[in-house]
């Protein structure tokens, strides 16, 4: 399908969607009139068919993001029991919780479903959205559990029926059999008798083993817990109830590991650490419970970067065990981080390899000691340096919080249309705001990190830990990931690796580069490697200096591109560029407009071959239209700003020189890098660059390697090594590393 049919659809889908939210709204409080019968339910969830999902290639998936309530933050202890029956359309169900079993088999569009009963014998259908997309559809809502919806939404479907709806991750509880908040007819007959904390830890290993981790935790939280309130349970085994209780500790601890609930695993495996007194009493294993212990809390301690920690575990492990190979390894690891942290010292070529050939998610620790978020005067908060950075050198390098990489398994091309912001995202977006989503719901300390980015003025909440999770509004956390995601380019080894390429590209957010402010000139340029952000200074930073990057590219029609900006991002961009556009008389900017537009064609009518190199005719040609777009960027406005407009003819015309008369290459060479705001003179063998207002792209490497290679050829050997210097520190900037800049750049030298 191409584009256009592609946005036809979706402007369709939306318009529908639109329409269909509206009568929806309007049965607002009323019953269903019409609902399916259980022996339908049961039918339509009969069978296997969790694995269905639509065929991408003909049906744009979509989800739909409606009315925007927030997650329930009340305890399930205190919520009010509701049935099916007493539901009301079109409304979140305050302080009540409906408790239900499914009936079938689960089925996974968008959402997972199943057909429900509750207490009363009463049947519905259950969607749950924004579920952990690691898990499978049956482990989600297998046939026969038990849940509870935590003030459930129920809501007219696209068919007209009702269901109940579930958008927040933490207002779905799945229950255990015995859990008090089971209405009497849905309890399991038969409960097996659990007495003792030994009994809990061997289910609790059974399901460990089972590799259902999520049971696993329930139980020896169980198990823990019984052996607090029922103190005397355990005369079992004299002396050894706290070390059974240690047990369950450090083996909920790997269960959390397993699932990446690292804040909770440190503090299991914290808890699990056995003391020294108990130590001394000498039981076999005691020493090896606490290298388990010290493991654990190693590996969770490195999963939030806190490498400090991460690496006195290890150093534990190794008083205790000197020749643990595991823990050796470790440190090493940790100590790699704990470099590249503190220094900045990384190994960019092993990255960029490893997410070309491994895993696009890189384990490095980030690099944040050059900047701090800090409140600016008119936008809000910005990232501004802590010291003074030179051109080229690190600004940040950060792992993101998630990327939803197009490359993914199970990515697709899918849409989120947002009703009530009006804006469609296209691409990998649904993902990443699963992927965000599930990242803070066991991380209170991520979540509370996340509630400072920009969201567009939500009302804010707070970071509230209710049964166990973190409340995460999905909701806000959509609006927060409009304004700050980014994309990514889907190919690490590109040169400029800046700007997404695709509708349908990777996408991902990272937490304090989601701090810098949009600026079309900007100090410093991103690129990508895997999962890790990596930016670099394109000029001279003080300590104190805001960092700004372009958000996106400015277009020679700022009045499209100040649209664009205003309605992504709420803003009317006031750099020197856009102003410079602003005080461009009317008349003028049309002029030049059509004149770009004339570039444009002759540029498309006149692609440069090496067999076929320009005429002298066609090149005369190309410096005329030149010319007068140079005209058209007045001298007052646009004295020492990059001129966007002229930048693609200009690369043309110094390459058509270059396969030509090489006498002109300097001045055209020169005159791409003044169109990105370079202003270079050259006196007595000494280059210097004012580089106030410039712009790094690959157009200035080309002209850079051109320019050094002119001055080369005239024997200036010391004008044109440091032209080359400034080449190579271009592309290190907008590449992140060297990484082929030989075999790309070197070869012009020849
Ligand atoms: C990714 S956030 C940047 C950080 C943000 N200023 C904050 O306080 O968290 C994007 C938002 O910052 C603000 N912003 C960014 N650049 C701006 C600019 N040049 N002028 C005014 N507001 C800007 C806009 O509100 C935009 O939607």
């Amino acid at each position: 399908m191409d584009n256009e049919a592609v946005l036809n659809q979706l402007t369709a889908l939306y318009e529908k969607q639109k329409q269909l939210a509206k009568s929806a709204g309007q049965r607002k409080g009323q019953k269903p009139q019409q609902k399916a019968t259980r022996a339908e339910l049961i039918n339509q969830f009969s069978f296997h068919a969790a694995a269905q999902i639509p065929p991408s290639h003909s049906v744009v998936r979509q989800t739909v993001i409606g009315y925007a309530y927030p997650p329930c933050t009340v305890p399930l202890a205190d919520l009010e029991p509701i049935t099916i029956n007493e539901l009301e359309l079109e409304t979140v169900h305050r302080g009540r919780v409906l408790v239900v079993r499914t009936l079938g088999y689960p089925s996974r569009i968008q959402a997972v479903q199943n057909a429900i009963e509750d207490s009363e014998g009463s049947v519905d259908r259950l969607a749950v959205y924004n579920f952990d997309m690691r898990l499978r559809p049956e482990q989600i809502l297998p046939k026969g559990q038990l849940l509870a919806v935590k003030e459930p939404y129920y809501k007219v479907t696209a068919d007209g029926a009702p269901m109940v709806r579930v958008d927040h991750p933490s207002d779905f509880v799945i229950l255990r059999p015995e859990d008090s908040a089971i209405p009497l007819q849905l309890r399991p007959k038969l409960l097996e008798l659990v007495d003792s904390p030994s009994a809990w830890k061997a289910k609790g290993n059974a399901a460990f083993k089972a590799r259902d981790y999520r049971g696993a935790i329930e139980l020896y939280s169980n198990g823990i817990e019984f052996d607090q309130t029922n103190p005397t349970c355990h005369q079992e085994k004299e002396g050894s109830t706290h070390l059974l209780q240690l047990d369950m500790y450090r083996n909920r601890a790997q269960a959390n590991i397993n699932l990446g609930r690292y804040e909770a695993a440190l503090a299991d495996a914290e808890a699990s650490i056995i003391s020294s007194d108990d130590l001394a009493s000498g039981e076999a294993g005691l020493v090896n419970s606490n290298v388990k212990a010290f493991y654990r809390a190693g590996i969770a301690a490195y999963h939030l970067q806190s490498y400090d920690k991460a690496q006195q575990m290890f150093e534990s492990i190794l008083k205790i065990a000197p020749m643990d190979s595991d823990a050796q390894r470790e440190l090493q690891r940790v100590r790699r981080r704990l470099v590249e942290q503190s220094m900045g010292a990384y190994d960019f070529e092993e990255m960029i390899e490893c997410a070309m050939t491994v895993d696009k998610r890189l384990d490095v620790a980030d690099f944040k000691a050059n900047v701090t978020v800090q409140k600016t005067v008119d936008r809000g908060h910005g990232l501004f340096a802590t010291k003074a950075i030179k051109a080229g050198e690190l600004v940040l390098v950060e792992k993101a919080l998630f990327v939803a990489f197009n490359t993914d398994e199970g990515a697709d091309q899918s849409v989120i249309m947002n009703l009530n912001t009006g804006v469609m995202s296209v691409g990998t977006h649904p993902t990443r705001l699963v992927g965000a989503v599930h990242k803070m719901l066991h991380s209170p300390k991520l979540a509370e990190a996340f509630s400072h980015l920009y969201d567009g003025g939500y009302e804010p909440r707070g970071v509230q830990v209710v049964d166990g999770v973190v409340a995460v509004d999905t909701f806000q956390v959509e609006a927060a990931l409009d304004f700050n995601g980014f994309g990514l380019p889907s190919d690490p080894t590109a040169v400029d690796r800046d700007m997404a390429d695709q509708a349908t590209s990777s996408t991902g957010v990272w937490m304090t580069s989601s701090f810098i402010n949009h600026d079309c000139i900007g100090n410093a340029a991103r690129s990508f490697m895997g999962d890790v952000m990596v930016i670099r200074a394109t000029k001279d930073l003080e300590k104190g200096d805001e960092i700004l990057m372009r958000y996106k590219n400015s277009d020679d029609d700022i009045e499209s591109f100040q649209k664009t900006v205003l309605s992504s991002w709420k803003f009317t961009c006031s750099c020197a560029l856009c102003t410079a556009e602003a005080k461009t008389p009317e008349p003028q900017r049309q002029r030049r407009l059509e004149l770009i537009k004339e570039a444009r064609a002759f540029l498309q009518a006149n692609q440069i071959s090496e067999q076929y190199p320009p005429t002298p005719v066609l090149i005369t040609k190309a410096e005329q239209l030149r010319a007068k777009i140079e005209a058209s960027y007045g001298q007052a406005q646009f004295k020492n700003l990059p001129r966007q407009g002229l930048q693609d003819l200009s690369l043309w015309i110094c390459t058509a020189h270059i396969l030509g008369a090489q006498h002109k290459v300097q001045t055209a060479a020169a005159a791409v890098l003044r169109d990105l705001g370079f202003m270079i003179s050259i006196k007595k063998n000494k280059v210097s660059i004012e580089r106030t207002n410039c712009r790094m792209d690959m157009s200035g490497i080309y002209a850079g390697m051109y320019l050094a290679v002119s001055y080369y050829r005239k024997g200036q050997n010391e004008v044109g090594k440091q032209l080359e210097r400034f080449t190579m520190e271009m592309y290190e900037t907008i590449h992140g590393c060297m990484l082929g800049f030989e075999e790309k750049f070197g070869v012009i030298k020849g």
